[in-house]
């Protein structure tokens, strides 16, 4: 238009019209949802301003979208939408339609653009919307006229219009030189392309809005239609009608399918015949249909609860499952809700899951939508994923979030959610929709279970009860399994816990040896959040956990073993004496105690951690934290550990004899041969602690040790030193380097903190033991919940950490 400015689009814009109008060909019909989903906020935009403005429901009293197809005379044929909402400014008109600041959207279009399979594409679009963008798949030329409502900021609005067309990469923002003609809201006119004259058809129209559109908006849309009807009718009569006729876009429209005859004689009509060819234009209520949550669960298909699943939550994929329910809040207040369970998690979610609010509990009062933001506390962190719509009977309509907040409706509200939600999650748990809905549930949400077991404690014992946790025996056993399967005279839960290592590695480590040789069940867990969850379980059905690879392990059914078995044990204490002695004092400093082991079979040692002292994890994630590794607790707690050594191993056979035969205390020292066997202790617990997974104290040292030996056995000079001489590096380079040829992709440098590795490792007390380091557990516990979470993958997808193997 003449004095409008042609803009350009932000680039964004410009690459994302081009995907949508080269390749999207076979997926245009999206554009009536995304209009009219566009429509549909702008109306509850409208309708939640008023709540505390009520000047905004000035210019056009009722709320509702309306869909005209057209063709003019010269043959353009237009298709315009329009609503009553909220409207925009020019500027808004600018920045939203001008501008994208929707996230993902790069990410969008990066996919879209190296993508060439369509079919890719179209399910992209799903997943991302395209919004008021998808009107150019099927228009050459799109003008958006808009009239913004009256606030007291802008209370003259004055209606501008919006120009694009298809293959310019500008568009532009102009006063509607007809004024102000819409009262209020926004109309989207699209001059359609040649090939998407379909869209004229009130049937085509009807169709779409039928299968994508129905759930999309509880306000009303009406489609213009024209039907030529023979009436019998005076000639006169007919003429005194058509000069009443209004223009369409006047036309009133009813609560019921209101429709205004206009009567136009028809040229061909015979007169004589006393009947009349007329045009009758009606106003179809596209939308009449109750909205879901009122009608009758019995009469709703899967496919109508997915549809409108999608539509509200703006969600492609669909639902897991879903709960329709009607009831009372206990205060009075009738409701009934649909909740879902979605078949996927956010992104975001595990990015900060404590923090994360419900956003899409959405409350309407009498299918009025009022808010889905319920507050930072409406629901548990673990449960904020959940998507409920709610209509309330009888609150005052005018309720604010505010004053909603402090409202004993939504207390009662939200302990109806969570314990839907928790019966829902059990309904899937137990098959009942399926083993496949099974499966997925677990897949998806067992690491929100661990979550919400910590943090939910009301429900902890629910949430603990859908946990899967793999073991030594089987892929995977609920807690309730297992103690149900637990041996005679077992209790303790067994377990080995460290993060990062798959059920298949955890299945190999030296603390289970024994546990898996005897047929004892042990939870190997490898995920983040496991320890912290056994701990804050702390007990399932009055059995606690048991760290495997802490001190004390017992089986349970020493009482039922033979005396003769008690004599065994004291005979080998006695006849490794010498050796236990000689190790004490090799290792003293880094372990304060050692013993013969009852917990291993092959391995000849191992390194398990004090009731009081760090798991291996434990210390790990301490040396990653600098400051508390200078704390005097946790440096004793390190060492709190003891070495184990397996009396049916040839090797500390082997070594018990070497001890043996050095000469006694009286007699002159064999440096030579106590050096030797000093090398092998110190090798073998260096060992001992890399399998034990803690860390070896110099590692240096230890090579050079492992040299020594491995040459010994090879027969090879202990002494010979290797030729050290090596290619210098060329001269300084001379000339300066262009950073742009410089730029070099580093991502892959940077720490996974999954190999940090965090552990918490609160001892099981025995009865009435104290917790020396009650106060200081409680600070490491909220810091490692937090570690952990952080550290937490979307999925338990359970991948092995490099590790310094032997
Ligand atoms: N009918 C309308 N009335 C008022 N504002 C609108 C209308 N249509 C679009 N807008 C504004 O333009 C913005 C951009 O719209 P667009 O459809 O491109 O993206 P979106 O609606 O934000 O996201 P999506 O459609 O993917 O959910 C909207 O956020 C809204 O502010």
């Amino acid at each position: 238009a003449d004095g409008a400015q042609k803009q350009e689009y932000q680039s964004d814009v410009a690459r994302l019209r081009k995907i949508v109008i080269n390749s999207l060909y076979s997926h245009r019909d999206v554009f009536l949802r995304e209009l009219i989903s566009n429509a549909n906020d702008a109306l509850e935009k409208l309708r939640i301003t008023s709540l505390t403005d009520k000047q905004v429901l000035g210019g056009a009293d009722d709320l509702n979208i309306t869909i005209v197809a057209h063709k003019n005379e010269d043959g353009t044929a237009k298709l315009v939408i329009r609503d009553t909402g909220i409207g925009m400014t020019p500027e808004e008109l600018t920045k939203n339609l001008g501008t994208l600041a929707k996230s993902g959207t790069s990410e969008f279009l990066a996919k879209a653009e190296g993508s060439t399979d369509t079919s890719n594409t179209g399910n992209l679009i799903g997943a991302f919307g395209l919004g008021f963008y998808s009107s150019f798949l099927i228009a050459d030329k799109v003008y958006v006229t808009s009239l913004a409502a009256k606030t007291a900021k802008n209370p003259n609005p004055s209606q501008y219009v919006f120009s694009s067309s298809a293959e310019d990469s500008t568009f532009e923002v102009y006063p509607d030189e007809r004024g102000n003609t819409l009262g209020r809201g926004t109309e989207i006119t699209m001059v359609l392309k040649n090939d998407a004259l379909e869209y004229l058809d009130p049937v085509t129209i009807t169709e779409l809005v039928n299968k994508h559109s129905s759930f999309s908006t509880t306000f009303p849309i009406y489609l213009f239609t024209q039907r030529t009807e023979e009436i019998e009718v005076e000639a006169e009569d007919a003429e005194t009608e058509a000069e009443e006729q209004e223009p369409a876009d006047e036309l009133e429209i009813d609560e019921e399918e209101a429709l205004v005859e206009d009567v136009e004689e028809e040229k061909e009509v015979e007169q004589k015949k006393e009947t009349k060819t007329v045009t009758v234009d009606k106003w179809v209520h596209l939308n009449s249909q109750p909205p879901i949550w009122m009608r009758d669960p019995k009469t709703i298909t899967d496919d109508e609860y997915t549809q409108f699943y999608q539509a509200t939550f703006k969600d492609h994929q669909k639902p897991l499952a879903w709960h329709h329910f009607s009831g009372d809040s206990g205060s009075g207040t009738a409701f009934r809700a649909i909740l879902f369970i979605p078949s996927h998690l956010d992104d975001k979610y595990w990015q900060n899951p404590l923090q994360s609010a419900a956003k899409d509990i959405r409350l309407m009062v009498k299918r009025v939508f009022i808010t889905s933001d319920l507050g930072e506390d409406a629901l548990p962190k673990w449960a904020s994923w959940v998507k409920v719509v709610v209509d309330a009977e009888d609150l005052p309509l005018n309720v604010s979030r505010e004053t909603l907040q402090s409202r004993k409706f939504l207390k009662q509200l939200q302990s109806i959610i969570v314990k839907r939600l928790l019966q829902t999650l059990q309904r899937l748990h137990e098959n009942k929709d399926g083993e496949l809905e099974a499966w997925q549930l677990h897949h998806i949400y067992n690491n929100v279970f661990k979550l919400g077991a910590v943090e939910d404690m009301r429900n902890r014992e629910k949430l603990a009860s859908l946990v899967k946790l793999p073991t030594n025996q089987r892929n995977e056993t609920t807690l309730n399994d297992y103690v149900a399967d637990r041996k005679e005279g077992q209790k303790q839960i067994f377990y080995l816990a460290d993060m990062g290592k798959t059920p298949e590695d955890l299945a190999k480590s030296v603390f289970i040896e024994k546990l898996h040789a005897r047929g004892y069940e042990v939870l190997l867990l490898g995920e983040p959040l496991d320890e912290v969850f056994v701990q804050n379980v702390g007990r399932w059905k009055k059995l606690p956990f048991q760290d495997v690879a802490k001190a004390g392990l017992k089986f349970g059914d020493e009482e039922l073993d033979p005396k003769e078995e008690k004599e065994r044990q004291n005979q080998l204490n006695e006849e490794f004496k010498p050796l236990l002695d000689f190790l004490k004092k090799e290792t003293a400093g880094v372990i304060r105690d050692v013993v013969v082991s009852n917990r291993l079979v092959t391995s000849p040692c191992a390194i398990v951690a004090d009731a009081y002292g760090y798991t291996a994890n434990m210390a790990k994630l301490l040396n990653s934290q600098q400051k508390s590794g200078a704390n005097v607790v946790h440096d004793y707690a390190k060492r709190l550990r003891t070495l184990e050594i397996n009396p049916k191993s040839p090797l500390i056979e082997g070594l018990l004899k070497r001890v043996e035969q050095l000469p006694s205390e009286e007699e002159e020292h064999d440096l030579e041969a106590e050096d030797e066997i000093k090398e092998v202790i110190s090798v073998l617990v260096d060992s001992a602690l890399v399998r034990s997974g803690f860390e070896v104290p110099s590692a240096n040292d230890f090579f050079q040790r492992m040299d020594r030996i491995l040459r010994r056995s090879l027969g090879v000079s202990e002494t010979a030193p290797t030729d050290t001489t090596v290619k210098p590096a060329p001269p300084v380079a001379q000339e300066v380097l262009d950073d742009e040829e410089y730029d070099f992709d580093d991502s892959h440098m940077q720490i996974d903190p999954e190999a940090l590795g965090l552990k918490v490792g609160k001892p099981v007390l025995k009865d009435g033991e104290e917790d020396p380091f009650k106060a200081d557990w409680k600070e490491f516990k909220r810091e490692n919940l937090k570690a952990a979470v952080e550290g937490q993958e979307g999925e338990s997808t359970q991948k092995p950490i490099g590790h310094d193997e032997l």
